[in-house]
């Protein structure tokens, strides 16, 4: 094994703190050429799909593999921008504003970039440019609220991968969740506050998350308890009682049972009980992506309407608003502590 250094390594470099956020990744086109791949990376990940390998295989490779490309292709070229995917060019937003955010206040000490779990640019990619940059310790903030093994865990695996082929490690902190961080709560209830502020108000708020397996959760996978702490925390600071919300989960893969209720069948349902206006909003995304644009803002707007609905709002994620980049810098500013100083007043503190 030939452990991966630094060539010409400079001396008089400054050592720097690294704020890095990742994100899960997209294709490189809408295009089934591009889908495939990118499927193939996610899909063989075993954080993901949890089944044994050798029967996952034949199903990756002889199944899916030959459908779901061309389908998924269709589905991205009716949310892709001429910048390209939402959820690149969010997270790519996310990083500028979080870097300005922070270095007005650390300076030059600190370096804040993006990378993706699935696609580029890689965990492997940008974890070299970092250390290249004099990066000693790093801070890894995965931007999924809830922590899920399928998400979250994933990533630490994809960061461990690279560790153990590299001679020299950073000091390392990893945010494993921030569900129920103050500033997180403030900003999703603000984002429904100016929504309704706009539109109305409407007979039910509907929180839906991704979906996993329901077997994780009886496995002891949090997400599923954490999903229910956001809205919570959310509907209290709204004041809002029960029966004007609802959570439920959206993005059903496979046969398995998954979280339920299912967002679909809970929309579907909502007219013939008398609920003819609903506001969707998609804590568990921290950026807008298919699963929210096309999937909710689209397919489960058609469910809804067609089941009899009358107004459908989807609330947009919180994307690189300020009060998003605010939750974001405090939450750094909290896992930075020893290593950076936050001088007094800043970030609204
Ligand atoms: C196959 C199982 C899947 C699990 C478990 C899963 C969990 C999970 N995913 C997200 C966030 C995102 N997922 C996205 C797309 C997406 N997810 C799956 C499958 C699982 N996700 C697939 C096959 C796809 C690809 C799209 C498709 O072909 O339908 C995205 C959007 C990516 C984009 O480019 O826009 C996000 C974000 C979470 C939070 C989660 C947690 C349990
Ligand atoms: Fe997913
Ligand atoms: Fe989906």
């Amino acid at each position: 094994m030939k452990y991966t250094g630094t060539d010409n390594f400079d001396h008089q470099q400054p050592p720097r703190v690294g704020v890095l956020i990742t994100n899960l990744g997209t294709p490189e086109a809408p295009t089934g050429k591009a889908l495939r791949p990118y499927l193939k990376q996610f899909l063989s990940d075993p954080r993901v799909v949890e089944v044994p390998r050798l029967l996952w295989w034949f199903i990756l490779n002889g199944i899916i593999l030959n459908v779901r490309p061309r389908r998924s292709a269709r589905a991205y070229q009716t949310v892709w921008t001429e910048q390209g995917s939402p959820l690149l060019v969010h997270t790519r937003d996310q990083a500028r504003e979080l870097g300005n955010t922070l270095e007005a206040s650390y300076g030059d000490d600190i370096i804040v970039d993006f990378a993706m779990r699935y696609g580029e640019p890689s965990i492997d990619s940008v974890l070299q440019s970092m250390l290249d940059r004099g990066v000693r310790k790093l801070l890894v903030m995965p931007l999924y609220p809830q922590y899920s093994g399928p998400t979250t865990g994933s990533t630490f695996d994809a960061l461990a991968a690279d560790f153990s082929r590299r001679r020299w490690l950073p000091q390392l902190r990893f945010v494993s969740h921030y569900c129920d961080h103050p500033g997180y709560i403030a900003a999703l209830a603000a984002s429904i506050q100016a929504y309704r502020a706009e539109q109305g108000t409407a007979d039910r708020l509907v929180f839906s998350y991704h979906g996993e397996p329901k077997r994780y959760l009886e496995e002891g996978d949090p997400y599923h308890c954490q999903c229910l702490k956001t809205t919570r925390l959310v509907a209290e600071l709204l004041g809002l009682e029960e029966g004007q919300y609802t959570t439920c989960f959206q993005s059903r893969f496979g046969r398995e049972e998954w979280l339920q209720p299912y967002t679909d069948e809970t929309l579907k349902a909502m007219p013939g009980q008398g609920i003819k206006s609903v506001q969707v909003i998609c804590p568990g995304f921290s950026a807008d992506c298919l699963e929210t644009i096309e999937e909710i803002g689209v397919e489960n707007r058609g469910y809804f309407m067609d089941a009899g609905g009358e107004s459908f709002g989807y609330i947009p994620c919180l994307n690189s608003s300020s009060e998003h980049i605010e939750a974001l810098a405090q939450l750094a500013a909290e896992n930075l502590r020893g290593w950076l100083e936050k001088p007094a007043g800043l970030f609204g503190q």
